[in-house]
Formats: C-alpha cells, structure tokens, sequence
C-alpha cells in the first residue's frame, strides 16, 4: 500500500464537485452553481456536524462501510463526492484514503476517524491521536521480508543493505537501532530505505532491495514472491480514533455523538463476536455446565417446571460454540439452542 502519510492526497475533502449535494444528500445535479457555489453548498452543509472520516478504498473500506450500517448511520453518498452527509445524525462522513486519516484527526480536520494502527504508527502525528476502540477487522502484521533462498536471513545481515518499504518512517527507526534491537549493530551501519508505493514484494526480484518491509496477512503475496519473514514489526487491526487535543467545533451538542458511536460499534462487534446459548440441565450437573458456559458476567439460571431441572441462557463466544455444545451434551444438557445476535449492547 502507499503510505505517504504527509502528503495529503491529491483526492481534497472540499474539492468542489461537478455534481454538487445539496444539504439533506440531494442527488440532484446542480449544473447552474458554479465551482464556488458548490464549495460553499458545501461548507454550509459541514457546519454543526462532527466530521468523521472512513477510508475511501482499500481493505478497511468494505468493512467499514458494514460497521457504519449496523450502527444505523444512514448517508448518501453522491458520485465522485468525499463527502456524505448523515441522515439520522448530525455527522458528515469524510472519506479519505486510510494512510492520511491520522494526519487529518491530529490536525483537528476531522474530530473522528477509522483506520490501522500500523499507518498511526507510521504517521508523524500517531503520538497526537487516542485510539477509541480496536475493531477486530484489517489484521494483519508488519514484516521484514528477505528471499527465502537469498544469502541475508537475519536482521543485522539486512543492516547496511537497501530496504524497499511503503513504510519507511518504521523501517528507518528499525535498522537505526531505536526498537528494541541491538542498537549497536544497527547504528553501525547505514540502511538504506527506498520508498515504494505498491507492490512493494517485488523489488528484491528486481534488485532493488535486499529486503522489504511489508504487511503480511494470509502470506499468498510473500510467499508467492519467494519470500519469507524475519522479524515481525508490529500487529495491526483497524481502530477507531480521536484526537488527544478535542476537535475545536466540538460543540456541547456534537461531543457526546463520540461514546456514541463507540458505543454503537462495540454493540455490532460484539453481536458478531458473540451467541446467545440456551439448554436445559439438571440441577445436579448445573455446576459442571456452568465451568463450560460462565458467560460473560455470569449465567441466566432459572427453575423449570420439572424437579430438579434448570433452564441456563448465556452467551458463548462464536468461535467456541461447537465446541461448548459437544461438552453441554457430555455433561447432560439437553434442548441446546444457539442463536444469533442482531446487535447487542454488553459493554465496551
Ligand atoms: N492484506 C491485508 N490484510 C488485512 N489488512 C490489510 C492488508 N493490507 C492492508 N491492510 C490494512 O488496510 C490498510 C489500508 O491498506 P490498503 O493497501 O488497502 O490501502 P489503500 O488505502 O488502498 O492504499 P494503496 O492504494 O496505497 O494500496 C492498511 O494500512 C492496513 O491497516
Ligand atoms: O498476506 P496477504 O494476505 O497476501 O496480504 C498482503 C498484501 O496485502 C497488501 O497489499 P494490497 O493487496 O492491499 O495491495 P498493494 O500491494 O497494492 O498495496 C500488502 O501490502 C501485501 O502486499
């Protein structure tokens, strides 16, 4: 990915539309207002809401775009527009791509804002910006990458070569000793850091680099280009960010749209990340039922209307569920029933 986090790109919030949007998301073309009028439509229609920006292509945005449904931020979107407005909120959606996001929320453009943490660490202003809630999508790890069958296979072999990286502001505080590794042998000698925009895996088959510094997923990109990684720089998930100093149009109206909207994520997130489990069991193996589903404060337990028998609801983590059950039913449970969240809300 490119990740020039500061150089804006050329894609500016306010560039004035040939199809403006009226305030309220009119789709409408506009084709009497000139480049100015649009522009000022424009910052008219900002005023009073809390920009939050969300990346505008790439891998966050899909997800993105999932999270702001189910938190019921309705918007429309006009062609070629960066720029949303909410229906059901006063909140303009920005969107920009995900590596200048931290740049615009530490610089009090936009109050909010989605993105990785690995482009907050690469950013200049990643020590201005509070991430608000980790968002369980966008994982993936930041790798140093050599060829698997090349003569450098450790890190301090890599030093003093040339190293080809959309993320050079990591890279160069790596192979310069400040972190965490042996400052000694990294100081030494002088790395060489080229950027690259994309791509980045191809440059060792180029002879461009000797290694790269790349994010790793599943590894079908290094490995199909015959490299493995060496050292892991960091771990990355998409977050929902803020700025450490509050945004200067946060008025007393707007502030509390923030644990708003955190909170409405962490509802999706956790409908998605939980089920809701439901069986009957004797009260003599509630206690051993109850080691397998402890829930997440604790049990619903409730009398059935047959001695000795108990009904439990809980919630089960999702990826455990097959698991659970296979033990509810050794332990005695019967009528296990599981059921999907559409939302929920169970504290962040
Ligand atoms: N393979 C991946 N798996 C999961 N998350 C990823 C992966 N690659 C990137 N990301 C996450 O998505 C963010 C955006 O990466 P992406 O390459 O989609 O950027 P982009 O905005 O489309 O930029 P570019 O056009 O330069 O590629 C990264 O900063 C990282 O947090
Ligand atoms: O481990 P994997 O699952 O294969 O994912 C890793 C690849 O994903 C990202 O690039 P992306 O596909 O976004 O395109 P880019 O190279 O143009 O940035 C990253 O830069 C790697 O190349």
């Amino acid at each position: 990915m490119s990740n020039q986090v500061d150089t804006p790109s050329s894609s500016t919030i306010l560039t004035p539309p040939s199809t403006a949007v009226a305030p309220g998301g009119d789709r409408s073309t506009k084709s009497s207002f000139g480049a100015e009028s649009a522009m000022s439509l424009l910052v008219e229609s900002l005023k009073d809401r809390l920009l939050f920006a969300v990346p505008k292509k790439g891998r966050l945005m899909e997800k993105t775009l999932e999270l702001l449904a189910g938190a019921d931020i309705k918007y429309n979107r006009a062609h070629r527009l960066d720029v949303a407005l909410v229906q059901n909120h006063p909140i303009a959606l920005v969107f920009l791509p995900a590596a200048d996001i931290p740049r615009f929320v530490a610089l009090g453009s936009v109050a909010l804002g989605i993105t990785g943490q690995d482009v907050i660490a690469e950013s200049t202003h990643g020590d201005q910006i509070s991430e608000l809630l980790p968002l369980g999508f966008g994982k993936c790890k930041l790798q140093v990458q050599v060829p698997v069958t090349g003569p450098i296979q450790t890190l301090e072999g890599l030093s003093g070569g040339t190293i080809a990286t959309s993320f050079d502001v990591l890279a160069r505080e790596l192979f310069s000793g400040e972190n965490g590794l042996d400052k000694k042998v990294m100081e030494g000698k002088k790395t060489r850091v080229e950027h690259v925009g994309g791509s980045v895996e191809a440059a060792c088959a180029l002879g461009m680099a000797d290694g790269i510094v790349d994010l790793v997923e599943s590894g079908d990109t290094m490995r199909a280009a015959g490299l493995h990684a060496i050292h892991t720089i960091m771990s990355s998930e998409a977050v929902l960010i803020t700025s450490k100093t509050p945004h200067p149009t946060l008025t007393p109206e707007l502030s509390p749209l923030i644990p708003l909207i955190k909170s409405r994520f962490a509802g999706v997130l956790a409908a998605k990340r939980y089920v809701y489990a439901s069986y009957n069991i004797t009260r003599d193996n509630l206690p051993t039922a109850l080691t397998i589903t402890p829930g997440r404060r604790a049990a619903t337990v409730s009398p059935l209307d047959e001695e000795g028998w108990v009904a439990v609801s809980v919630m089960v983590e999702r990826k455990e569920v097959a698991k659970v059950m296979d033990e509810l039913e050794r332990t005695g449970a019967e009528d296990i029933l599981i059921f999907s969240l559409d939302n929920c809300r169970v504290g962040v």
